[in-house]
């Protein structure tokens, strides 16, 4: 089975999916958009894309590709927990403080923000698609002043030196990651990290109308239906149009779930099933 990745290699997306499909064959892509065309077009069985950090909120770029370019179901979801250490060509690990630049996702520095406030204050932030292409592009130019914010695999990989681990600012940083296909079947996982079921939804209210999402929530609240998640994209339309993303806490079943989403569609609103699929917790 071909799996495709955020890359290149050692990305927190590589160990995840490391974990969870030790025999696949792995592809890394440059970046998120990359990875999930090359689902659309069939090269790779199945893509994975960071979703979501605790510290950071969502990582935009894979929600919007997905609903506004590319609609691939979602059929697994995986949360990893994320360490992030600073590294250094080992030419400048002895003045590490000195750096004028870090190189990171961008989520990465943003999760590391009080470290870097305190110790590389006056060091200008570079974003780059993935923190394993900071840590190689560290490595690639080892007479510049510049570290990187990566995984301890990343720092192996490219031959770079950690001068400061974890510093993240919060010890609870995990990120959610999806696999999706081009159609809508699970991948056979028995892994003993399932951690339980998820449905998402994507809503988009009717214009103008007083009381809609409070209308759309009660459709959920009196049918008992557990949300863990809602969240608003702009719809691309026009200011101020916005669709809502929702994730309920089952897995889609005859009754509960199609009837909130018939209640919702008699209100106008129009709904679209993202995925409903299993988590696994690493
Ligand atoms: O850049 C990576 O390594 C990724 O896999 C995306 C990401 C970035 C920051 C935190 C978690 C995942």
């Amino acid at each position: 089975m071909k799996i495709g990745y955020l890359g290149p290699k050692a990305t927190f997306t590589d160990l995840a999916v490391t974990t969870m499909f030790p025999h696949a064959e792995k592809i890394p892509y440059s970046t998120i958009p990359e990875c999930i065309d090359a689902v659309s077009n069939g090269e790779i069985d199945a893509g994975v894309v960071p979703l979501e950090n605790a510290l950071e909120g969502s990582v935009n770029l894979t929600l919007d590709y997905l609903i506004h370019e590319q609609s691939l179901p979602i059929v697994g979801e995986i949360i990893a927990p994320i360490q992030q250490h600073l590294m250094v060509h080992p030419y400048h690990a002895h003045h590490w403080t000195e750096v004028k630049e870090i190189y990171s996702h961008s989520h990465a520095i943003a999760q590391c923000h009080k470290f870097l406030h305190a110790n590389l204050k006056k060091a200008k932030h570079v974003y780059m698609t993935s923190t394993s292409a900071a840590a190689k592009f560290v490595s690639e130019h080892p007479h510049l002043p510049i570290a990187a914010i990566a995984n301890r695999l990343a720092a192996k990989e490219y031959g770079l030196m950690i001068v400061q681990e974890n510093i993240h600012d919060h010890d609870y940083n995990h990120t959610r990651f999806i696999i999706v296909r081009k159609q809508n079947e699970p991948l056979k996982m028995d892994s003993p990290l399932y951690a339980g079921d998820k449905t998402t939804l994507m809503v988009a209210l009717p214009k103008d109308q007083p009381g809609a999402l409070h209308q759309v929530l009660s459709a959920f609240a009196w049918r008992k239906l557990n949300l863990t998640k809602i969240e608003s994209r702009p719809a691309k339309t026009g200011l101020g149009n916005y669709f809502f993303i929702i994730d309920i806490d089952q897995k889609m079943d005859d009754v509960l779930i199609p009837g909130a989403i018939a209640e919702l569609e008699a209100l106008d609103c129009t709904v679209q099933v993202l995925g409903s699929y299993p988590y696994y917790i690493i």
